[in-house]
C-alpha cells in the first residue's frame, strides 16, 4: 500500500475562477481535472510543497496562502493525504507549463464528477460560494 501526502493549490482569481489543470494520459486518475500540485517531500511543509509545485505546474509564485481543507482518502492500491491550500495572490500568470491544458472555471461551474473522487467535498464546498 503506498501512503501519499500530497499538496495542492486551489488558485482562485477576483471573479471566482479557478485555474484547473488536466492530469496526464498516463497518471494516476488519468484526464481527470485536478487542482495543480502533488507529492510533498522529504523536509518540505505542507504549504512549501505546494508552493514548489505551483512554480513547477503553472509557473506561479503563491504570495499568500490558507489551508482550505485537509482529506484522507483511501484508493484500492494506496491511503492519500491531500492539503488544499486557497491561493488567492500570487506572482506571474497561471498556464500549463508541462504542457498540461489548463483553464479558469467559474467555482459555481466545477463538477465532482470530472475530478478525483477524494476531491468531492472539496468541490462542493467551492460550488456553494
Ligand atoms: N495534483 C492533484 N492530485 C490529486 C488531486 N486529487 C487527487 O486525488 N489527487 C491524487 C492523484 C495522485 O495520486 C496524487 C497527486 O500526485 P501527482 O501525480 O500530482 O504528484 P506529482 O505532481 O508529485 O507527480 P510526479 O512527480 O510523481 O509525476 O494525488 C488534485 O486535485 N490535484
Ligand atoms: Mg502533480
Amino acid at each position: 500500500m503506498k501512503i501519499l501526502n500530497i499538496a495542492v493549490g486551489i488558485i482562485r482569481n477576483p471573479q471566482g475562477e479557478i485555474f484547473i489543470t488536466r492530469r496526464a494520459a498516463d497518471a494516476h486518475m488519468a484526464n481527470k481535472l485536478e487542482f495543480p500540485g502533488g507529492k510533498i517531500e522529504a523536509g518540505e511543509t505542507p504549504e512549501q510543497a505546494m508552493s514548489r509545485e505551483l512554480q513547477e505546474e503553472v509557473g506561479i509564485t503563491p504570495v499568500e496562502a490558507v489551508l482550505f481543507d485537509k482529506l484522507e482518502y483511501q484508493f484500492p492500491d494506496r491511503h492519500i493525504t491531500l492539503w488544499f491550500w486557497l491561493v488567492e495572490r500570487w506572482e506571474g500568470q497561471p498556464w500549463g507549463k508541462e504542457g498540461q491544458p489548463g483553464e479558469w472555471i467559474a467555482q459555481d461551474q466545477l463538477n465532482a464528477e470530472d475530478f478525483p473522487p477524494a476531491n468531492e467535498p472539496v468541490i462542493t464546498r467551492l460550488a456553494q460560494r
